[in-house]
């Protein structure tokens, strides 16, 4: 799905350079500051012990011992309070920065096409391309805290590299040989962890399902009923095993390169030592440049150490930066780049012309050559078994699919054509699975956060028959929902969260109104409420109500009848049972339950 690009480090660094200095300037000068401060405070820690000891071991005058005291402690207590300034300054910078791109990933997640979202594909991609973005001193904000220190080091690592040369060349070319070595064992051990990802996300996804399972109290039905925690717990734990042991082997390799660095170290500094001791002892080199030069070699492949760590962590996490531009460059959003305006008669007919679908990932048609279509202010009652396609089609309609086949228009133009945004904004629907968030009642209802109207919230729950409830609470509209960011939220049942629902839909008041069975958890009351008051919900706008009390569709002008992929009965309600098929069959099955009520609406 994703399309693998293989971009340099520099390119990568450019990207992220780029972007940081656009979303905050201060950050070059905080840079260029630490990076003089970082390169220069080894030299203060090297040359500080050498003055001190030539001077004792020489002249030993007081005043200029005092003075290189001082001098070194007022310059170190400087650079150093600086440099834990800087940090502190520049750490939190990061952390936003790294924020900055999350949030790009999260906001393509929340835009990309619906059908989307259940692509295990994608879903994987968004996986890999998160561990970008997830950790601290990893993937981005690794790669721009390396960043920030990789200059000051290079610099000092500059001024070790002329020293040690001038002490002996081949000694730098021995320190140069070790650590290089150890470096490439370093990026062979990433290399290996990089290779395995693939196996971790998909591990980590499914664990991160388990878990969101075990914690969600939405499945806390079924999994008590259907006495699941135990498969659940067990689960979790079987993909638990498995991600440790891919980790085992990736640690296993990062322990072996470990324990080849320790071997490498420990010959190096005894060979230093070992030429540094032969130097005094046969070459007159003074006590303080002997401490100086041991100071400095130790420093010295500690440095280049360093940097070369920075080098590969910045190799390493150059493949997830990779992932994540691939991610963010991948085209999942369908649409043209240049919009036909939105007729703005606010009058709306949709006409469904040959449309087939099937879902992706299935070869299964759910519509084959559906033809339909709604005039202006026209409401369509849609019924149908189980999975005949009510909601598919609703799904199309509202552009969270687009046809496999087929068009559909909106006042005669297709509605992919339109800009996705301004065509949502066309609809107030009320859908089959309500999702309350935790905000107050109020913004569930509004769902925009800049300005509530709140008499329209009002005015909304009241249609929608859930005045009394508000009413009875204590906080009204500001009470907050859920318990998950509030202890005062409250939890309403799942017919209150249907008329929430349906007051939602009518604040929208867009001119098309689809309700998607918004009775089915009414007790016969509140249902019987909400229809006689259907008219004034409904008004004028071009409507669709899907619902399997069939009874209700008599508030509707025409009914479809969905089955096997096709409309296999149309017509108003009193045709349809003349008709003796299916409808008059299914609506027979009903009212056989019932007493034959027919609801008075007003004004119907
Ligand atoms: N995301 C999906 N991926 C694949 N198939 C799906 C998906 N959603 C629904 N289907 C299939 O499409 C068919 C139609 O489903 P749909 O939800 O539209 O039916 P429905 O008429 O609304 O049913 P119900 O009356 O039960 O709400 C079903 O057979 C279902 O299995």
């Amino acid at each position: 799905m994703m399309k693998k690009n293989k971009r340099s480090v520099t390119n990568n660094i450019w990207f992220l350079v780029k972007n940081t200095y656009k979303w905050d300037k201060k950050v070059l000068s905080y840079f260029a500051l630490y990076t003089v401060v970082t390169a220069i405070i080894p030299f203060i820690n090297m040359f500080a012990p050498k003055f001190l000891i030539e001077e004792l071991m020489g002249a030993n005058r007081v005043e200029r011992l005092i003075i290189i005291l001082l001098g070194y402690v007022v310059i170190s207590a400087t650079l150093n309070f600086l440099n834990a300034y800087l940090e502190g300054v520049y750490s939190p910078i990061i952390t936003n920065i790294g924020d900055r791109y999350n949030n790009l990933l999260s906001e393509k997640c929340m835009n990309m096409d619906f059908k989307y979202t259940e692509d295990p594909e994608v879903l994987d991609d968004i996986e890999t391309a998160r561990r970008a973005v997830d950790g601290n001193t990893t993937g981005i904000p690794g790669v721009l805290r390396k960043l920030f220190e990789i200059f000051g080091a290079g610099i000092a690592f500059l001024g070790y590299i002329t020293i040690v040369f001038n002490l002996n060349p081949w000694i730098l070319l021995y320190l140069i040989v070790n650590v290089v070595t150890i470096y490439y064992l370093a990026i062979r051990a990433k290399k290996y962890e990089y290779s395995k990802k693939n196996d971790i996300s998909q591990l980590s996804r499914k664990r991160n399902y388990i878990y969101d399972v075990m914690q969600n109290f939405a499945y806390g039905k079924e999994i008590r009923i259907f006495n699941l925690s135990n498969r659940m717990a067990d689960k979790f734990q079987g993909l638990g095993k498995e991600q440790v042991k891919l980790h085992k082997d990736i640690k296993y390799k990062n322990l072996m390169v470990s324990i080849v660095e320790v071997f490498f170290l420990l010959i190096r500094e005894g060979v230093v030592y070992a030429y540094l001791i032969y130097q005094v002892l046969y070459n007159h080199m003074s006590i303080g440049n002997f401490v100086m030069y041991s100071t400095l070699i130790a420093g010295f492949a500690a440095w280049m150490q360093k940097i070369l760590d920075n080098i590969a962590h910045i190799n390493a996490q150059n493949l997830y930066i990779n992932d994540y531009r691939d991610f963010l460059e991948t085209d999942l959003k369908t649409g043209n780049s240049s919009y036909v305006d939105m007729p703005g008669d606010n009058n709306y007919e949709i006409e469904f012309k040959n449309v087939s679908y099937k879902y992706p990932n299935s070869e299964r048609y759910i519509f084959r050559n559906l033809s339909l279509k709604i005039n202006k202010g026209q409401r369509l009652a849609i019924v149908g078994v189980n999975g005949a396609g009510k909601t598919t089609f609703v799904k199309l309609l509202t552009r969270l699919y687009e046809p496999t086949e087929g068009k559909i228009l909106l006042n005669g133009v297709n509605i992919a054509k339109f800009d996705r945004n301004e065509y949502y904004k066309l609809f107030s629907v009320v859908f089959q699975e309500i999702k309350m968030f935790a905000f107050s009642i109020a913004e569930n209802i509004a769902l925009d956060n800049k300005k509530i109207d709140r008499e329209k919230v009002l005015e909304s729950i009241h249609k929608a028959g859930m005045k009394e409830k508000i009413d009875s609470l204590e906080n009204g509209i500001d009470t907050p929902l859920l318990k998950t960011l509030d202890s005062e939220g409250i939890e309403l049942s799942g017919g209150e969260n249907q008329k929430l629902a349906l007051a939602r839909g009518l604040y929208k008041d867009g001119p098309i109104m689809i309700l998607d069975e918004p009775t089915a958890a009414l007790d016969p009351i509140a249902e019987y409420n909400i229809y006689k008051t259907f008219n004034n919900i409904i008004g004028d706008k071009t409507s669709f109500f899907i619902s399997h009390r069939l009874g209700s569709t008599q508030f509707c002008d025409v009914i479809a009848l969905f089955e096997d992929g096709e409309i296999k009965e149309y017509g108003t309600h009193d045709e349809l049972l003349n008709k003796n098929g299916k409808y008059a069959e299914m609506f027979n099955v009903q009212a056989s339950y019932y007493k034959d009520v027919r609801f008075e609406a007003e004004g119907v």
